[in-house]
């Protein structure tokens, strides 16, 4: 119940003086674009071919939502319902908890991840990179509304995700634009944005990442 309050009223964690992780042995990738961009299309690729972990923030939220005992359920449904962006403490710590998760599983504790629809929001990036893993990039997908719009009515058809529909598109458009494009700002003002054209075939779109990504970390990343 406190962890709860904490989250809604956004009460900061105690610092920590270093992250989680060390980027010597974790590499992390934030993959961000607005609502059907095609991020997590993407992400399958780019697990299958250079084995990377996907974490999708808005995956661990629906797990968290489902979860029967879970303390949250009720504010994550609302959350997505709205287009809203959860408290930080929540997705943070279920993306930390799933990091931990894998690097336990490898021999050397090495991981990389795919950090996909996060952060959406300027006090995720701070904090995460702060208290859990710097990341190396952002992976951006540009799409225009129209042409993002149209590919989550389609998904809707058979998605079941409770905001794929007109209304709440909508309001996941305005919070991409005025909450989640500062984030992508400011890393782009480090340098740190690889920018993708989504607008083409998924496999199109995908030969331009692979590209991208390889000019950037090497083939053997
Ligand atoms: N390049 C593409 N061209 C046409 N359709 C695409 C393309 N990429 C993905 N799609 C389709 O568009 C829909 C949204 O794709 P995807 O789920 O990958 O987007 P997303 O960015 O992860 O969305 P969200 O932000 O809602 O999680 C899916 O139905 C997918 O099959
Ligand atoms: O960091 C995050 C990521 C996501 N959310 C919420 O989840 C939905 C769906 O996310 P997708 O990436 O489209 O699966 C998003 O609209 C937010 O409501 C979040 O709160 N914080
Ligand atoms: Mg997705």
């Amino acid at each position: 119940m406190a962890a709860k309050a904490a989250a809604e009223k956004q009460i900061p964690a105690p610092k920590k003086d270093t992250p989680t992780f060390s980027p010597s042995k974790v590499t992390v990738l934030f993959v961000l674009g607005g609502p059907g961009a095609g991020k997590g299309t993407q992400c399958a690729n780019l697990v299958r071919d250079y084995n990377f972990t996907h974490l999708s923030a808005g995956d661990l939220l629906r797990a968290e939502q489902d979860r029967p005992d879970s303390e949250f359920g009720n504010l994550i449904k609302e959350y997505i319902k709205d287009g809203k962006i959860v408290p930080m403490e929540v997705t943070v710590q279920l993306l930390e908890n799933a990091m931990m998760d894998a690097v336990k599983k490898d021999k050397d504790g090495k991981g990389k991840f795919l950090i996909d629809g996060f952060p959406r929001k300027m006090d995720q990036a701070l904090k995460f990179e702060e208290s859990v893993c710097p990341s190396k990039f952002v992976l951006f997908f540009d799409c225009p509304e129209e042409v993002m719009q149209k590919r989550l009515l389609e998904r809707g058809k058979t998605s079941g995700r409770a905001d794929d529909n007109e209304e709440s598109i909508k309001k996941r458009f305005k919070v991409f634009e005025e909450t989640s494009m500062p984030v992508v700002d400011y890393f782009d003002k480090q340098g740190r944005v690889v920018k993708i054209v989504a607008t083409k075939s998924p496999a199109e779109v995908y030969k331009e990442t692979r590209g991208k990504l390889e000019e950037r970390l090497g083939k053997n990343f």
